[in-house]
């Protein structure tokens, strides 16, 4: 875990950095392991699901200045999520999303017609051609309150997909890049499996061992993994895998084309409007 002035010093030196309306406030090391009610060493995290598509939403808020950011809201979803946030007493600033979805739409444009104008922003990554207020690339950081996420572009599942690791490697948001024992599929929006390969083992397969893996989706009922294992047990990429093996299995996989695509893809290219 890194101490405050070291996150604010990293926060500074490096790639594009976007900070909300951000304090400075003292930082309070909170030592005792899980905390109370979900908050962890000063970080509140909430991780919700829409079982109509099998969809993550994350929540993280700083402890202290109440700053928080929502990963891949969902349009159907966002009265239950802004409901959330007001009782957790947060301040939203950023709505991410970790790729144009292709199974629903992005719940970003409806969050920030609801909040204050200004007060709110949706991001994406540049790469994805898709419209938000904010485009980020590699090594880019969105701060709220005391703490970051920094962007690891990773290619494959579509062209612009990004995933977002917390400031202290503790935790990263993989979108459909990495599920829990699987990956996304590479057969639309300019899937390619070697790509996917690549993204995998350079971005992400290079965080430490014990980094947490919250995917965006889950079909089977799991909620979230760790490199190590994913290293070790991933059926498609893990295991000492090839590249070559890789291809292979992503060829055969046969999934039928999600029910929404057509509704979806162009809405989340305009970011969900
Ligand atoms: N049946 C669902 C779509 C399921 C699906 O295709 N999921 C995607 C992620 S959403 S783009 C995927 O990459 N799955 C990989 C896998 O191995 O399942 C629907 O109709 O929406
Ligand atoms: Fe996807």
């Amino acid at each position: 875990m890194l101490s405050a002035p070291e996150v604010l010093k990293n926060a500074s030196s490096e790639g594009e950095s976007w900070t909300g309306n951000s304090k400075l406030v003292e930082w309070v090391h909170n030592s005792c392991g899980q905390g109370s009610a979900g908050v962890v060493n000063g970080l509140i995290f909430r991780q919700l699901f829409d079982k109509e598509s099998s969809t993550f939403t994350y929540i993280l808020g700083d402890e202290l200045s109440r700053e928080a950011v929502i990963i891949d809201p969902v349009d159907t979803l966002v009265e239950r999520d802004l409901s959330f946030i007001g009782e957790l007493g947060l301040e939203l600033k950023f709505g991410l999303n970790t790729h144009a979805h292709a199974d629903h739409v992005t719940g970003t444009s409806l969050i920030r017609n609801r909040l204050p104008p200004g007060s709110f922003k949706s991001v994406i990554s540049a790469s994805s051609g898709a419209k938000a207020d904010v485009k980020v690339k590699q090594g880019s950081k969105i701060h709220f309150g005391n703490r970051f996420l920094q962007v690891r572009l990773t290619p494959g599942h579509t062209a612009g997909c990004a995933c977002f690791v917390l400031d202290d490697d503790s935790r990263v948001f993989t979108g459909d890049t990495l599920l829990v024992r699987g990956c996304g599929r590479t057969d639309f929006q300019e899937g390619d499996s070697s790509t996917l390969y690549k993204s995998v083992h350079e971005q992400l397969f290079t965080l430490p061992d014990q980094c947490s893996v919250f995917p965006a989706h889950d079909y089977r009922g799991r909620t979230s993994s760790s490199i190590r294992e994913e290293k070790r047990f991933n059926p498609r990429l893990g295991g000492g895998k090839t590249e070559k093996d890789f291809v292979a299995i992503m060829k055969e996989l046969k999934l039928s084309t999600p029910k929404l695509i057509d509704v979806a893809v162009p809405k989340n290219m305009a970011c969900g409007v």
